[in-house]
């Protein structure tokens, strides 16, 4: 039976039964309004873990534009339905105030991997993500803490926090889920209009074909160019970034001997659409 959890102290006192009898604890974060991204994860969760938690919260600190947070989906019945048929252990899906309760002055701020790419056009967006991540592994005390590779950034993001801050938790990156036209599955795209979604799976299409150019030997900047006109040519409006970069520090590489990811964020129809393929 899936149970749905608001408050930090019923929580706690769950987990607290479920450590005294040696279980292990697997916690999926999510913002709500699941698909079977989420649901992969949780699965994932409910195969490796004896325990599983699933967090719904939609974090106001990493959302850098107040109107993205307003218009973010909230669907917190059908989640928990959802949920239920994995089936997840408990559903915590706290109120702002319960996490940042008054005088909630801490920040924790990862450097590096966090500046590039979505640091760069989400000011404050991974400090919010990294607060509300530790506060989160702290609340549920997860051994492990499951994250999309969607979001690859992110996940970068989250391992090096937890290993500069010792915690002491596992954290699994999981496959990203696709749409049958290769669109990566995320909780934005449900603003698409129905012209959007059918052009939507290019922006996969011209990174998987960028991605084969470039270990085919074409020139990096070539392939890249070619990838943002596609997107043009579909009908995106604006092109925010397509590079190609270190997968695990995100910094700019041209060093093939190391694992190298591309990374694509675009608007189409005015929804910001991020995708991210190894090459
Ligand atoms: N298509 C996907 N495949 C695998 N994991 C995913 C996918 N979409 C989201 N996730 C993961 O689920 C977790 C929660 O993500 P979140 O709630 O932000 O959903 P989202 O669909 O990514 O929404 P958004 O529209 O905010 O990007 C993150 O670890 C994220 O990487
Ligand atoms: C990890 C996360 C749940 C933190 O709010 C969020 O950034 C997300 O949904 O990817
Ligand atoms: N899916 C990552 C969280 C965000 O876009 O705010």
């Amino acid at each position: 039976m899936t149970q749905i959890i608001q408050t930090i102290a019923e929580l706690r006192a769950l987990v607290r039964g479920w450590k005294a009898a040696g279980e292990s604890v697997g916690v999926v974060p999510t913002m709500g309004a699941l698909h079977e991204g989420h649901l992969s994860l949780a699965r994932r969760a409910r195969a490796e873990c004896e325990r599983v938690i699933t967090t719904i919260f939609v974090n106001p600190k990493q959302f850098n534009n107040p109107d993205d947070l307003k218009k973010y989906p909230r669907t917190l019945e059908a989640d928990a339905a959802l949920l239920s048929g994995v089936p997840v252990d408990v559903v915590f899906a706290p109120g702002v105030d319960e996490v940042y309760p008054d005088g909630f002055i801490t920040t924790v701020s990862v450097g590096g991997v966090s500046e590039p790419l979505e640091g760069r056009m989400r000011p404050g967006h991974f400090d919010g993500v990294a607060t509300v991540v530790t506060k989160l592994f702290g609340m549920t005390e997860a051994n492990r803490g499951y994250f999309g590779q969607k979001d690859w950034q992110q996940l970068q993001v989250v391992l090096r926090l937890v290993r500069d801050l010792n915690l002491p938790v596992t954290v699994v990156g999981c496959e990203t889920i696709r749409e049958a036209d290769g669109l990566a599955m995320s909780s934005r795209n449900v603003r698409l209009t129905a012209e959007g979604r059918a052009v939507a799976g290019v922006l996969y299409a011209a990174v998987t074909v960028a991605a084969d150019e470039i270990r085919a030997g074409q020139s990096d900047r070539m392939a890249i160019r070619e990838a943002a006109e596609k997107l043009r040519a579909a009908g995106f409006e604006r092109v925010e970034y397509i590079e190609l970069r270190d997968a695990e520090t995100l910094m700019p590489s041209d060093d093939p001997r190391r694992p190298r990811r591309m990374l694509a964020a675009a608007w189409l129809d005015g929804v910001r659409l991020i995708d991210n393929i190894p090459v």
